[in-house]
């Protein structure tokens, strides 16, 4: 695994450490998330595509193999979802969590939605499989299809409740899950947005977000470009 560090102006007393592919829209999600909150993070890459997540001494972090890990100090987290509740406790200045019971719970429910009912569907080991069992066609149409059937059911979800972000006029937890999931439904998957009004107009304002930008795949220290 090669270790590469990023510095940004976050806080630098913390000693977050990110296992981390740049490619990974899971990684991707914690990224948006600790510059949000204005947190330092050292960044260590760990290349799927050469396998890295199998190493010794990944396994240690992760049996499941997969990125992202989360590490702080003793603690050691392996999957964006719980990463992202652990630091809305630990760092709890700029939440992403809001108060109001109702916008809280819709925040959880859009979040298990993209993590759970879309991305597990286009996860690198499955399609990877699906490509050589039935081809790369067939492997585009089960990526899209699975991430429309998830968006079909954001959109209604949100369609009240959306002002400039997912909840209203807040950056919150729902758009650090929905934003790189939208990316790679736009980018990789060809997805046409505007069969999701809403969501298109919310991908419209993570792009203008410059904690977004600076959050983007390309941005990251092992980006191959
Ligand atoms: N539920 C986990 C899923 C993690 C996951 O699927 N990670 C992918 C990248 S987005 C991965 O490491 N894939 C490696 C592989 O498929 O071998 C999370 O949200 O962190």
């Amino acid at each position: 695994m090669e270790v590469k560090s990023e510095s940004g102006n976050r806080n630098s007393s913390s000693k977050l450490v990110l296992y981390s592919y740049w490619q990974s829209s899971c990684a991707w999600r914690v990224h948006f998330a600790l510059i949000l909150k204005g947190l330092s993070y050292e960044y260590k890459a760990v290349d799927l595509l050469k396998g890295e997540q199998f190493s010794p001494e990944f396994e240690r972090l992760n049996p499941l193999h997969y990125v992202p890990v989360l590490v702080d100090g003793d603690v050691v987290i392996s999957d964006s979802f719980a990463i992202l509740l652990y630091l809305e406790e630990k760092y709890p200045e700029k939440p992403l969590l809001p108060k109001d019971p109702q916008k809280r719970t819709l925040n959880l429910q859009a979040a298990s939605i993209v993590s759970s009912s879309i991305q597990p569907f286009n996860l690198l080991t499955s399609l990877k499989y699906l490509d050589e069992k039935l081809g790369p066609e067939e492997r585009l149409l089960w990526a899209k299809s699975s991430i429309e059937k998830g968006f079909l059911a954001l959109e209604k979800l949100l369609q009240d409740f959306a002002g400039t972000y997912g909840t209203g006029e807040e950056v919150n937890m729902v758009d650090v899950f929905l934003a790189p999931q939208i990316a790679v439904a736009v980018e990789m998957c060809k997805v046409d947005m505007t069969k999701f009004p809403t969501l298109n107009r919310l991908f419209e304002s993570y792009k203008a977000l410059p904690e977004f930008i600076a959050s983007t795949p390309e941005r990251q220290p092992d980006a191959v470009h």
